[in-house]
């Protein structure tokens, strides 16, 4: 057994994999009852890996072909995954809209997509305020279904350790779905049409990317005709990624794989570090700085050259290609400022990192009905600087990051769909950012393919 591929085990301290624990870590949840947590971390020890470390030195290769300009990566799922949302429809709906993006980056950008969900583990959400008040009562902030609950009463919002422990699981039956979709036939390309079939009529994407996909199918024949075997449409890789934020469930989750004596953190293939938790003296960029899996960290406005050279130093001291991605979040009225500095100082440091726009984040406001909401315009514009920028250095726009699901819901507005602010009571779903519905993805991934091919 011991000279098995992929057998991981437990690291002990000399790997350096607790070396975290020394230091400042922000968003922590403060739970009530640590002899709950030391009890659920040694449970989450025991566990077997949720991925294993050659998948994510897989990705870490297709990175690093988004590095050298050669692929898109495309990230995408919620901003927040709930335990009640692991059913199926639910996990079908949002994969298909990634595959259905994908299909369109693919064919109407003509690049090959990186498919990376926010999914299987994205339960743990970063806070701008520590408490919540609602009619003159206040509580803990919900912090993600790993620590409390999102409704409004005491108990709910009580953190809870066990919690951690149906983040594994239903991390789990997700990854085991998303893996039956993706190797089983449902992602096969040769579907192009039927992932559509709910959608078509409804929509003015989902007619746009009908007739895409007939071009598809003709392309497909057309190969068919040469001799190409079908069978090399049927399936497709697909990735998971979280922010890693509950670093003892991260670390709970981290292994020493046996083929090269490296930790990699075995509860998703990519981890990335958020924008309020990247402080370069702290714990998270510690952990990110131990494991080997492919690692993102958000960029946010304030980020200067020399934040990211210094990342670059803790997280990329080999100069890996494909091992770092900067995932910018500038806001549409300050990306075409801030993020041209950023990228020459690095390009001049002759670091290979992937650059990828989160549009999402940096767009946000609250709504006079007290949604928080995003505009598809800005989303769309900020997208839109981050390829001016990119075009303007000659250096490579590596993909996007953006928040999603597959349901008909109205969280942002605009779209060709047009969502209006009026509308956003209607189906207003996301337990924390508003996300793009399957509608608002398509037009994104039309829009987001003619930039690639006109850059
Ligand atoms: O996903 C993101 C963060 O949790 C979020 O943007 C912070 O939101 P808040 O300001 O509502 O805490
Ligand atoms: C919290 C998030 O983003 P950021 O760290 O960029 O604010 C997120 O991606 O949901
Ligand atoms: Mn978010």
């Amino acid at each position: 057994m011991t000279d098995s591929p992929h057998l991981e085990t437990t690291p002990d301290d000399a790997t350096g994999a607790r070396s975290w624990r020394d230091l400042p870590a922000v968003q922590q949840p403060e739970w009530p009852d640590s002899q709950a947590l030391r009890d659920v971390i040694a449970e989450l020890e025991s566990y077997p890996p949720l991925v294993f470390a050659g998948e994510c030195d897989q990705l870490t290769e297709r990175l690093a072909a988004v590095a050298r300009g050669e692929a898109f990566l495309l990230q995408g799922g919620d901003c927040a995954e709930a335990f009640d949302g692991v059913s199926a429809d639910h996990i079908r709906n949002k994969l298909k809209t990634m595959l259905q993006m994908s299909a369109v980056l693919t064919y109407a950008g003509s690049v090959p997509v990186v498919k990376v969900g926010r999914i299987a583990g994205q339960y743990s959400k970063p806070r701008s305020k520590a408490t919540e008040t609602r009619d003159g009562v206040t509580l803990p902030v919900y912090r993600g279904d790993s620590v409390n609950g999102f409704a409004f009463t005491p108990e709910s919002r009580r953190p809870d350790p066990r919690r951690l422990a149906r983040m594994y699981h239903a991390s789990a039956s997700t990854l085991n779905l998303v893996r039956a979709f993706t190797t089983g036939g449902y992602a096969d390309l040769r579907q192009v049409h039927a992932w559509n079939r709910d959608f078509v009529r409804s929509s003015p994407s989902g007619q746009r990317y009908e007739a895409l996909a007939r071009e598809i199918d003709r392309a497909m024949n057309f190969m068919n005709a040469c001799g190409v075997d079908p069978e090399e449409f049927r399936t497709v890789e697909f990735f998971s990624s979280h922010e890693g934020l509950i670093l003892d469930y991260e670390s709970a989750l981290t292994r020493v794989d046996s083929r090269t004596g490296e930790l990699y953190d075995v509860s998703g293939h990519m981890i990335w570090i958020g924008e309020r938790t990247r402080q370069l003296d702290h714990a998270h960029i510690e952990f990110a700085s131990r494991i080997r899996n492919p690692i993102g960290v958000k960029l946010g406005p304030t980020s200067t050259a020399e934040d990211a050279l210094q990342l670059i130093d803790r997280l990329d001291p080999e100069r890996t290609p494909g091992r770092l991605t900067f995932i910018t979040r500038m806001g549409a009225d300050k990306v075409r400022d801030k993020l041209p500095t950023l990228i020459e100082k690095v390009s001049a440091q002759g670091a290979q990192v992937v650059w990828i726009c989160d549009p999402m984040h940096g767009n946000t406001f609250e709504a006079a009905s007290g949604h928080k909401t995003r505009r598809f315009d800005d989303v769309l514009d900020e997208v839109k600087g981050f390829f001016e920028v990119h075009k303007g250095l000659g250096t490579h726009p590596g993909g996007i990051h953006v928040e999603l699901t597959g349901d008909d819901v109205t969280e942002c507005v605009g779209g060709g769909d047009e969502i209006f602010v009026d509308d956003l009571h209607q189906r207003y779903e996301t337990a924390c950012d508003p996300r793009l519905n399957r509608s608002q993805s398509l037009d994104l991934a039309f829009l987001v393919a003619e930039m690639y091919r006109d850059q």
